[in-house]
């Protein structure tokens, strides 16, 4: 459903609220007439873009594949263009020279990322480092986040937590294996990266048993949130209205948002609990917070609701994203068996066939590298980046972006362009292994962890669980697809790009040694 059907429908439905109506069309015309009248006052005009409906804009055309849809739109209105969402103004950007202009030239302009208003209900009042604008707090917040939690020495340190799972999962396709069963391998990888999130977050705390119980509630409470966070609101088309929360939305993630904090304090109580000679030894993200907390270092000053949003933080950022990425490669390496075999053959020729990945062997194995490059090439999993609100009105391209719109970079749009990109519909992760691309940001033609200042800050550890997983994947397997069955690489988007279809393929093992599927 649309937007503004929901929002139609939402509307008839409420008896008496005719000034609602009068509120939003009065505040979104006078909004309109305002930018209208700037726009002509300055030299350089708002960005072209399709006409709109008064007060609702452009909310009743929206496709619900946004990538495509902008996509599309650039074709008729050029590399920027601007919609109107209810009250909101959206520019979108889908050219890597803007993109530069955007995150690099001035990068500090559009440090800020956009903030929903059920965004903010389940972030602790917006204070994690995605939410949070650019600033001191944040700041501190991402150096945390990246010198203390995911840094490599870290990841090192926490190497044993997330090999558990992995392993795990092995043997559960094994078993698979040795009956010919085909697999739903969204299904399997979904519960793979959420126990491996969980190990990270407090695998050295909480017990196998005790932690698979947690596990359970902790990825149900996430699988809530991340439904409401991607309910259409009205609060967000129309801010002024947010205080009345029309739909409800912020109301109802109250309920869940509660829950996942008593979780959280469960497990933070447990931690609190146990002894000195178990403490040290988990390297799990809740001990290193709460490290950090009773510090009393004057540069990380972190209270007990900032550890909360940091873990929440780590899950709703790091989970799907990472999750998608190894589904979309599997899918591409099981419709192209050829580009498999050279995988296999590689990590062969650096583990060998008696021995079992480990993330150690990860620097040796640049094919593999290359597959998750292209994948996130093709299948950028997070087509738009997030949306980017300018702090000060500027000129983009020729054209006034005015302070506060949201601005989208359509990375997925860049990646697909036929002047950068040889072939670019096609799977072929040779294109990687003589260039420079990396995931940092430098080159613009190539952006799945987006740029600048608000660059993902999770790339260190998604590096090695992609690529740790899909090495393992592809060495302890062949992978065939049941009797009649093709591959379908239709994607969804949604907060993370997905597949719009199940994975189903049946693993066949490859290794002599049963131990090493152990
Ligand atoms: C393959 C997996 C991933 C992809 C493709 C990805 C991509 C992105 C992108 C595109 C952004 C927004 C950049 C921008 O605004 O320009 C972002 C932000 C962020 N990501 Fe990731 N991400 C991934 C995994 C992770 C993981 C595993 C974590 C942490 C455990 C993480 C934590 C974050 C955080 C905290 C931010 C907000 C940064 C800020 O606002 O300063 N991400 N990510």
């Amino acid at each position: 459903m649309t937007a503004i059907s929901s929002l139609t429908k939402l509307l008839s439905c409420m008896q008496g609220l005719d000034y609602v109506l009068l509120v939003i069309t009065l505040s979104t015309l006078s909004w309109y007439t305002w930018l209208y009248i700037k726009s002509k006052r300055q030299s350089h005009p708002l960005p072209p873009g399709p006409c709109g409906l008064p007060v609702v804009g452009n909310l009743p055309f929206l496709k619900p594949e946004l990538h495509t849809y902008f996509h599309g739109l650039a074709k008729e209105h050029g590399p920027i263009f601007k919609l109107w969402l209810g009250a909101k103004l959206v520019i979108v950007v889908n050219s890597s020279e803007l993109a530069r202009e955007i995150l690099k030239t001035n990068d500090v302009i559009f440090a800020n990322h956009d903030v929903s208003a059920v965004g903010v209900v389940n972030m602790y009042g917006g204070i994690d480092i995605a939410l949070l604008p650019y600033g001191p707090k944040w700041r501190m917040l991402r150096k945390i986040c990246v010198n203390r939690l995911l840094s490599n020495s870290r990841m090192d340190a926490s190497a044993s937590l997330r090999r558990v799972e992995t392993r795990r999962t092995v043997r559960y396709l094994a078993d698979q294996a040795r009956v010919g069963s085909p697999v739903n391998l969204g299904e399997i990888f979904s519960r793979m990266i959420s126990n491996v999130m969980t190990q990270m977050l407090w695998g050295g705390t909480v017990e196998e048993e005790e932690r698979e119980i947690i596990g359970a509630e902790f990825s149900e409470l996430v699988t809530e949130i991340t439904d409401l966070l991607l309910k259409p609101n009205v609060s967000d088309f129309f801010p002024v209205l947010s205080r009345f929360d029309l739909q409800g939305l912020a109301k109802r993630m109250q309920g869940p948002t509660e829950r996942m904090d008593r979780l959280f304090d469960r497990v933070i109580n447990k931690h609190l609990g146990m002894d000195r000679e178990s403490e040290g030894k988990g390297n799990d993200f809740l001990e290193v917070l709460l490290k950090i907390k009773n510090e009393n270092d004057e540069n990380a000053i972190l209270d007990m609701n900032d550890v909360k949003a940091m873990l929440m933080e780590m899950v709703l950022a790091g989970t799907d994203s990472s999750l998608h990425v190894i589904q979309f490669a599997m899918a591409e390496l099981i419709k192209n068996q050829d580009i498999m075999k050279i995988a296999q053959q590689e990590i062969d020729d650096v583990v060998g066939k008696h021995k079992v990945v480990e993330e150690s062997h990860i620097p040796k194995l640049p094919y593999i590298l290359a597959i998750m490059k292209e994948t996130l090439r093709l299948h950028t999993v997070s087509p738009l980046l997030l949306p980017h609100r300018p702090s000060q009105t500027t000129v983009v391209g020729g054209f006034t972006i005015p302070k506060d719109s949201n601005v989208f970079i359509n990375a997925w749009a860049i990646h697909r362009n036929p002047d950068v990109w040889e072939n670019p519909q096609e799977f072929n992760p040779d294109r990687f292994l003589h260039k420079s691309y990396d995931f940092k940001g430098n080159d613009f033609t190539y952006l799945p962890f987006g740029s600048g200042r608000r660059i993902c800050a999770g790339t260190a550890m998604s590096e090695r669980a992609v690529l740790y997983n899909i090495a393992t994947l592809l060495h302890s397997f062949d992978w065939e697809l049941p009797n009649g069955e093709r591959v379908d690489i239709e994607e969804k988007f949604g907060i993370a790009l997905k597949m719009k279809n199940p994975l189903v393929a049946t693993p066949v093992l490859r290794l002599s040694d049963p131990n090493l599927y152990l």
